[in-house]
């Protein structure tokens, strides 16, 4: 893995597990201990103006982080009081740091939540692992504001479920990188602002981890920039499958592909070619039968299911796979092989959205992350989960999350710009699933810049600077490296 992909990773509670077994043996956890509930009570005092804290710990390090944080918020003067679910284990770091902690020390109740100004919550952290009961969940119900140590103590770290329900927070301070359940939602409302402290934890630890999910950005991926020896065909063909009754789909995908940089963009429209031909000027429409069409090597990456019935997806996908040719499968092409996924063998990247996905492989329930996996490992080909938060997921178990979004991307056509934007970046050659990422951050840029209210075609107007903003990005990451 290259460095610099360590700098986006987001590790499981159960990889923190590793890293922290293997921080114990060369800095010890108590170190890092005090450098996260220090940063617990920087982020806090620069936040809020002195109130009344109650601090509640938990038994494990998370509560030992709570105890840390609770003795610099009292050295800084500011009224603190501790209330422990329970004792921390004798001889842990989390032992020694509640020992140091000389203050005030209160009972684990809700009255005692209810009269403090500001509740910093070191129930649980990376180490939950079953539902909180009502005895702690009452007290941080009645909390008014709550900052978390790590996770709020009911959220799990690695899916972003809430095991119970409670209540959200106005700041949250995790340590080293954020975790999946800070960027999945719910976790991702739950937690409030988020804030990553340094806490020094050595970089061979977390690669001792071996994290397998990133979050999207520049960096973990680049795009081919523009070469002045380059060439339409060099910046690579995208073609399309047209249906006779839905272009308007297919037109999008086209456009969104034109505008991200595809070098000649194609649909092949067959007996609907005329109503094609009325459209953008730059776009060459074939009529030929596909068997000819394919008969152009150059013509390796194909879009097939946006604006296509389910017999027109069935004349035209198992050719194109047969042809072994990159298929990128959307829409029309998802419900022609929902209950039989296996008709997908072969696609190099689906796109589907929350319901096309349920029909191919059911609900993903509570772990999205692990049925986007799954799912990629069963077709394998590349799944892109659609969402607030786009799950990508590739056969060999990487995984990226993209919240580089804005809810403003959320209508009719946005999928198909996406789709287009995609099989752009695996004409110009891009491996599989970086195209998709790279994908997803730039129809996310291009969303965040289109103004209010877009409508899907102005998105297109952004996707050339997306573009050159991923490549900017991209090279900044490689050189701080
Ligand atoms: N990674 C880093 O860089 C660093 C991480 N650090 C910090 O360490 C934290 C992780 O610490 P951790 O592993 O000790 O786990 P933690 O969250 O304290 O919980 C474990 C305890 O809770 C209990 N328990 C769990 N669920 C429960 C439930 N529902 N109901 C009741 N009990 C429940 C569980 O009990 P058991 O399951 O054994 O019965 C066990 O006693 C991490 O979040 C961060 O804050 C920093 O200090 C240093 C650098
Ligand atoms: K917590």
């Amino acid at each position: 893995m290259m460095a610099h992909t360590l700098r986006f990773c987001l590790p499981t509670p159960a990889q923190c597990a590793t890293m922290d077994e293997a921080a114990s043996r060369i800095t010890g956890i108590a170190a890092l201990m005090d450098r996260a509930g220090w940063a617990v009570a920087q982020a806090v005092r620069s936040r809020f103006a002195p109130c009344r804290v109650l601090v509640l710990c938990g038994p494990g390090n998370n509560g030992g982080d709570g105890y840390v944080a609770a003795r610099y918020l009292e050295r800084a003067r500011w009224p603190v009081q501790v209330a422990a679910l329970a004792e921390p284990r004798e001889g842990g770091p989390a032992a020694e740091a509640a020992r140091l902690f000389r203050g005030n020390r209160v009972a684990f109740t809700p009255e005692n939540a209810r009269r403090a100004d500001l509740v910093i919550d070191a129930v649980f952290g990376a180490g939950l692992d079953r539902a909180p009961a009502d005895e702690v969940m009452n007290v941080i119900r009645e909390a008014g504001t709550l900052v978390a140590v790590d996770l709020p103590s009911f959220v799990n770290g690695k899916t972003g479920a809430a095991l119970a329900e409670g209540p959200d927070y106005a700041l949250s301070v995790t340590f080293v990188r954020p975790k999946p359940g800070h960027i999945l939602p719910p976790g991702r409302v739950t937690r409030g602002e988020l804030v990553c402290a340094d806490i020094g934890m050595p970089m061979r630890c977390l690669e001792a981890a071996a994290p397998d999910i990133w979050l999207n950005q520049p960096g973990l991926w680049s795009v081919p920039a523009m070469k002045p020896e380059d060439h339409k065909y060099s910046r690579g063909v995208v073609s399309l499958c047209g249906g006779r009754i839905m272009p308007g789909a297919t037109r999008l995908a086209a456009a969104g592909a034109r505008a991200s940089g595809a070098g000649l963009v194609r649909i092949s429209a067959g007996r609907a070619a005329e109503a094609y031909r009325l459209g953008a000027p730059g776009l060459v429409i074939d009529d030929a039968p596909l068997a000819a069409l394919l008969e152009d090597e150059r013509r390796k990456v194909w879009l097939c299911g946006p604006g296509l019935t389910e017999d027109e997806v069935e004349a035209t996908l198992p050719v194109l796979v047969a042809a072994g040719r990159v298929v990128l499968a959307d829409a029309g092409a998802l419900g022609w092989a929902a209950g039989a996924p296996d008709k997908l063998r072969g696609v190099s990247v689906i796109t589907p959205h929350i319901g096309e996905f349920a029909g191919l492989f059911g609900k993903p329930g509570d772990d999205r992350v692990q049925a986007v996996r799954d799912a990629a490992r069963e077709l394998d080909c590349v799944v892109l989960l659609k969402g607030s938060v786009t799950v990508i997921a590739a056969p060999d178990g990487r995984v990226a999350l993209n919240d580089h979004a804005t809810p403003a991307l959320a209508t009719a056509g946005s999928g198909d710009t996406l789709s287009g934007v995609i099989a752009t970046l695996l004409a110009a050659g891009m491996p599989h699933w970086e195209a998709a990422c790279a994908g997803a951050w730039l129809h996310g840029e291009a969303g965040l810049n289109a103004g209010n209210w877009p409508i899907v075609e102005d998105f297109d107007g952004h996707l050339g600077d997306a573009r050159a903003r991923a490549i900017a990005l991209a090279a900044d990451a490689a050189c701080d490296d």
